[in-house]
């Protein structure tokens, strides 16, 4: 609702009060429709303030809303009284101005911002335009470049920089409602025809045409098939070419196109995805609400190869003061060199000075003595981390907890070989480890819920989208990848090439298929895994056994493929063909198709024709049925995590919303049908059989995807 009060005699203050963002739900749409009537028909009331409750403007359209049908006052006529109404209507910002919001405070004749106040149009970011007047509203007022990038983008600005885009009229660092009512009676009976955003002429840059297919190419080269930057730039361009009324109307039919999208509920679940995964839990039942994180103030990180120096810089910005322990000399330099360069750019991209000095450099691993968490990032041999484990133990304050970047090793081991095994639980961290957004908070059989509050916590003031998981190889997103790269490269074997795989998964809306992001990140990685599990043996054996591990199918191509040397980009060969090492632009090699060919020629297979909708099928279900295992094995609490971790650390575009809620956006029937089809054509790929929890879904009537915990629920107590 909205709270309707009389400030220092002549100023009418509107505060929406709606908990915890002062969303416009319809309640408090009504509310402010109610109390703009009143003030504007008090006659002791000069001028009208608008503010939220706690600090806080408004977080925007009710997105709870978008799911069911819309009732209350609609926006755009609201925010339109408003920008008519004949006494000027001041917005008093403090916390959030998003979306709806800050379209609100757009149709307000000035806009007072708190110091410490964040503004943005993050719509597109919900698969959505800024769809009450914004796109038309924004170019009229900060002209047409900004507010193409902010539009396009959802970036949310500060308030110092949305004074100096124009966005708001005064920023002030004291009580900005006093600030605002004190500026409310400044300009009670001021003429306010030049204050009304709508009936501004839109600002055109004399190359406009140029300017909009420029933005046009950047949103389709990076929007990976997603609608929303596109009608983002189409509506700023209604804003550039269209008088306002016309504008608004092309505004309202890309959102309805837009709003009936799956693309938008898709983007709109991933965002409630991202809040439901902070509401973790262990097979315990112990869980977010009933632990207490320790203080983290001061921090190790062992090891300084890549991964151990983006962890390094990722912490130093978040405010800690970080101990980088290194133990060789030159391998020190080389990271302090490497630390402070990524912190010079990055301070530099954010206008903020580098946190040089938050982070003191050491050979000593001693040197951990004073830190209330470690973080270890050294080589992937379970001797080695046992060994630096040991010694952690042995020169840590008590109560240190000690963390392991690990991908691939067991959580549980590591902790068995320390005298606190609930001190221990994994933080993988995803590279570049300060760039990506997704940590994977791994829980040991005797990890304390305490230790997976405090590393939760720290994730989350990292800014880093943390998803507590349970202890299993690969945990939860390596897990699922192993399987849908396995089928790229069976697909490879069966007649594909790699870039009928990738063209695929990349119209999908990948931003790199398997065989591209396997030249980037290095096929030497998996390889090194594939022999130390006895898995990838030398030579080029043909026939079926060499392609037969454990009595299931396997295929050596990689494995081939790297004997020869071809290691990616790196090595300028990999699946691809690359002008030098180290160059990025990939191209086809015929070597690669003659090695394929006479490959399958050695070991008796016939090419077939594949098409794209197969592609997708093998990797993307074969993907999927592992992750229905992680939630019957009770390794990801709810198809919710899983999904995140695929969004923010896997490139699954956003738009389709994880593969788990693809899934059921396919519609379960069917995956289960194409499994059992690829499953039965496959018999050597047990993977393929479809998981029981699947079946079990289907068969209680396919729930949608927020059902899915209750199956889950009643699986486990049955065990
Ligand atoms: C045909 C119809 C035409 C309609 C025209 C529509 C035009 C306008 C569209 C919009 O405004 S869409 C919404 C745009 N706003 C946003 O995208 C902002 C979303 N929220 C956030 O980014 C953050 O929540 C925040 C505001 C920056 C606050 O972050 P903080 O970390 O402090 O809290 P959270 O944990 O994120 O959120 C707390 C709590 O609040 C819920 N919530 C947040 N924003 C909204 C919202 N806009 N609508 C509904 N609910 C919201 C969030 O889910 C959390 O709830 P719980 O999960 O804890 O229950």
């Amino acid at each position: 609702m909205a709270q309707y009060t009389r400030a220092s005699g002549f100023v009418g203050l509107i505060t929406l009060q709606n908990p915890p963002v002062n969303a416009l739900s319809a309640v408090v749409r009504q509310a402010i429709v109610d109390t703009v009537k009143i003030a504007l028909s008090d006659p002791k009331v000069k001028s009208v303030v608008i503010c939220g409750q706690n600090g806080n403007f408004c977080g925007g359209a009710d997105i709870k809303e978008f799911g069911g049908e819309m009732t209350g006052p609609p926006l755009i006529p609201m925010i339109h009284a408003i920008e008519a109404a004949n006494k000027p209507m001041v917005a008093a910002i403090e916390g959030n101005a998003l979306g709806g919001g800050l379209e609100l405070a757009l149709g307000c004749h000035y806009r007072i911002a708190h110091s410490k106040a964040r503004l943005g149009l993050p719509e597109v970011t919900l698969g959505l335009l800024p769809a009450a007047g914004g796109s038309q509203r924004l170019p009229r007022l900060i002209g047409v470049p900004d507010a193409l990038d902010l539009i396009t983008t959802g970036r949310i600005v500060t308030a110092a920089e949305a004074l100096r885009l124009g966005i708001v009229d005064q920023v002030t660092e004291h009580n900005t409602v006093d600030a605002a009512v004190k500026f409310a009676l400044s300009v009670a009976g001021q003429p306010l025809d030049a204050r009304r955003i709508s009936t501004f002429p839109c600002p055109r840059p004399p190359d406009s045409d140029a300017l909009f297919e420029e933005a046009m190419r950047k949103v389709r080269g990076s929007a990976r098939g997603a609608m929303a930057p596109v009608a983002c730039v189409q509506a700023v361009r209604a804003a550039a070419t269209l008088p306002y009324e016309r504008g608004m109307e092309r505004e309202k039919e890309l959102m309805a196109t837009l709003f009936t999208s799956g693309q938008a509920r898709a983007l709109q679940y991933v965002f409630f995805a991202q809040r439901a995964v902070g509401r973790w839990s262990m097979p315990s039942g112990a869980g977010w609400d009933t632990s207490k994180p320790r203080p983290v103030n001061k921090a190790a990180v062992i090891g300084l190869g890549t991964m151990g120096r983006g962890i390094t810089v990722a912490l130093a910005q978040t405010g800690l003061s970080v101990v980088a322990i290194e133990t060789q000399e030159k391998q020190l330099m080389e990271a302090k060199q490497a630390v402070t360069s990524m912190l010079e750019r990055g301070a530099k991209r954010r206008g903020a000075a580098p946190a040089l000095d938050r982070i003191s450099y050491s050979r000593n691993i001693q040197a951990v003595a004073d830190v209330d968490l470690v973080i270890e990032a050294v080589f992937e041999d379970m001797a080695l981390k046992l060994e630096v484990f040991r010694q952690l133990s042995a020169f840590c304050k008590p109560g240190t907890l000690l963390c392991t970047n690990t991908s691939a090793l067991d959580v549980d081991e590591l902790a068995r070989g320390t005298p606190n095994p609930e001190l221990v639980v994994g933080m993988h961290f995803f590279a570049p480890a300060h760039v990506m957004k997704l940590l994977e908070v791994v829980y040991g059989k005797r990890s304390s819920p305490q230790a997976v509050a405090t590393a939760m916590q720290l994730g989350k003031k990292m800014g880093k989208a943390s998803v507590a998981v349970g202890n299993c190889r690969g945990f939860v997103g390596n897990r699922m990848l192993r399987l849908y790269v396995e089928q790229a490269f069976f697909l490879l074997e069966e007649g594909a090439t790699p870039e009928l795989v990738d063209g695929a998964l990349e119209e999908f809306g990948f931003p790199m298929g398997v065989f591209r992001m396997s030249d980037l990140s290095g096929l030497d990685v998996g390889w090194r895994t594939r022999k130390a599990a006895g898995q990838a043996q030398p030579g080029e054996a043909s026939g079926q056994s060499a392609r037969i591990r454990n009595g299931s199918r396997y295929s050596p191509i990689g494995d081939l493929v790297c004997e020869q040397g071809r290691f990616g980009q790196k090595t300028g060969r990999g699946w691809y063909q690359y002008d030098k090492p180290g160059s990025r632009v990939a191209r086809s090699d015929p070597w690669l198709h003659s090695f394929l060919e006479q490959y399958r020629a050695r070991h008796g297979l016939v090419a077939r024709s594949i098409d794209r909708q197969e592609v997708l099928e093998r990797c993307l279900y074969a993907l999927v049925n592992e992750g229905f295992r992680i939630l019957e094995d009770g390794i990801a609490a709810g198809p919710e995590d899983i999904d995140v971790i695929y969004v923010f650390g896997y490139g699954w575009p956003g738009h389709r919303g994880g593969p788990m809620f693809y899934a059921s956006t396919v519609g379960l029937p069917k995956v289960l049908e194409r499994l059992e089809h690829y499953h039965q054509a496959h018999p050597d790929v047990p993977d393929l059989q479809p998981c029981g929890l699947l079946r079990r879904l289907v068969a209680s009537g396919s729930p949608p995807v927020h059902r899915w915990r209750e199956v889950i629920k009643k699986l486990h107590s049955q065990l």
